[in-house]
């Protein structure tokens, strides 16, 4: 399964918010990245490829080191893919001739998964290419804020009530356990759900992000992307919504994980990553099975109209068992909902079905904490 997130997102994380590749590629499915659709096997089966032996991990994130991996001996007459088109932080030639070094379980996957697992190690270990990610980030984003002109300014600062249901103001406003669980469900273990946002507000976010990629083609600027998951979708932070997304995780979601998620660093969050994921015909279809580069995952349909696109749940795991079979009392599917948010912990893993028709957008805040328990790590 994938680790969603990476070296990239948490190194930067403490210089830029773009952290988001940090903890997330760095763990890989096996079959090249079909296993979005394993979990539907029952668990009952003991299907091994569920999590089993036909999975494994790998990273290059502080929690998943041990288990990345070059071979000394290279296989010489392998073939070796091209990155350069992949706009990564790393050089395209390096990734393609270190190909011959990977695994011989790593070879056959998909060109995505190996970029991730190579980038992952030179990451740990090369601080120029740390450097040199980090510098181009920077360069991005001062390129976007010294000319992208915003669509609706006001989006930038909050407005609670333009943003926010009633309900649910209400319910941050009360502050107590017992005023959250009446606007939240908590369908499965750990997995909340309740309305959130106003529908204008949904629709003014996906305009500016609609807005913000015409403007990147006119200018012939090439869209840095959520994280190695994603071919499509947008990093708020990177057009000036990193603000705004600060005060919604410190004032709206940090009351809920204080209570909800204190045992894995829900009551010391201080740095997020957000981002928009899209769905549909020439957007991503769906999102392979994974766990977020975040303590507390925030979700959110924004809209539009569309079918599939549902969240699979299958339990919360440690680094150190993220591939270990699951059970069935862990399954939890979820359909979204325009306005409707999914407040979860990142190590739940989970993925999103193929949204088969319509365009899906959903907003994405992953909440983190340098000061988690070391316990759940
Ligand atoms: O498409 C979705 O709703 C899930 C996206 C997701 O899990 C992620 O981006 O981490
Ligand atoms: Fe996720």
């Amino acid at each position: 399964m994938h680790k969603h997130g990476g070296k990239k997102s948490k190194q930067s994380n403490s210089k830029s918010s773009r952290d988001h590749l940090q903890r997330t590629s760095q763990s890989i499915s096996l079959h090249g990245g079909s296993i979005g659709r394993q979990p539907e096997a029952s668990p009952a089966t003991g299907s091994t490829s569920q999590y089993g032996k036909n999975s494994f991990e790998a990273g290059s994130s502080s929690r998943g080191k041990e288990m990345s991996r070059l071979v000394l001996n290279p296989i010489k007459n392998h073939k070796p893919e091209s990155y350069e088109d992949m706009n990564l932080d790393i050089s395209s030639m390096l990734l393609s001739s270190l190909e011959m070094h990977l695994p011989s379980y790593m070879l056959g996957a998909s060109r995505n998964n190996k970029a991730s697992y190579m980038r992952g190690i030179l990451q740990d270990y090369v601080p120029p290419a740390l450097r040199y990610r980090d510098q181009k980030q920077k360069e991005y984003r001062e390129k976007i804020m010294s000319n992208y002109q915003p669509l609706h300014q006001e989006l930038y600062t909050i407005d609670p009530v333009a943003f926010f249901v009633p309900a649910f103001l209400k319910a941050i406003k009360d502050n107590t356990e017992q005023s959250f669980r009446s606007i939240m469900s908590e369908p499965a273990p750990g997995i909340f759900t309740f309305e959130m946002l106003q529908p204008r507000f949904c629709e003014l976010l996906i305009t500016e992000v609609e807005h913000f990629e015409k403007w990147a083609d006119r200018t012939k600027l090439h869209v840095m992307r959520p994280n190695t998951m994603n071919q499509y979708g947008a990093v708020l932070d990177d057009f000036g919504l990193q603000t705004m997304l600060k005060k919604l995780m410190e004032d709206f979601i940090s009351p809920l994980s204080k209570v909800f998620y204190a045992e894995v660093g829900g009551s010391t969050l201080d740095s997020h990553h957000g981002f928009i994921v899209e769905y549909g015909s020439h957007r991503d279809v769906d999102m392979e099975f994974h766990v977020d580069d975040s303590e507390v995952t925030l979700n959110v349909c924004l809209g539009r109209q569309f079918s599939g696109g549902e969240l699979y749940f299958r339990g919360m795991r440690c680094d150190k068992h993220l591939n270990t079979m699951g059970h069935s009392e862990e399954i939890f599917d979820y359909s979204h909902v325009p306005g409707c948010a999914v407040l979860h912990h990142g190590r739940h893993r989970h993925g999103a079905r193929a949204t088969i028709a319509g365009h899906r957008v959903n907003l994405l805040l992953w909440c983190r904490s340098k000061h988690k328990n070391s316990k759940n790590n």
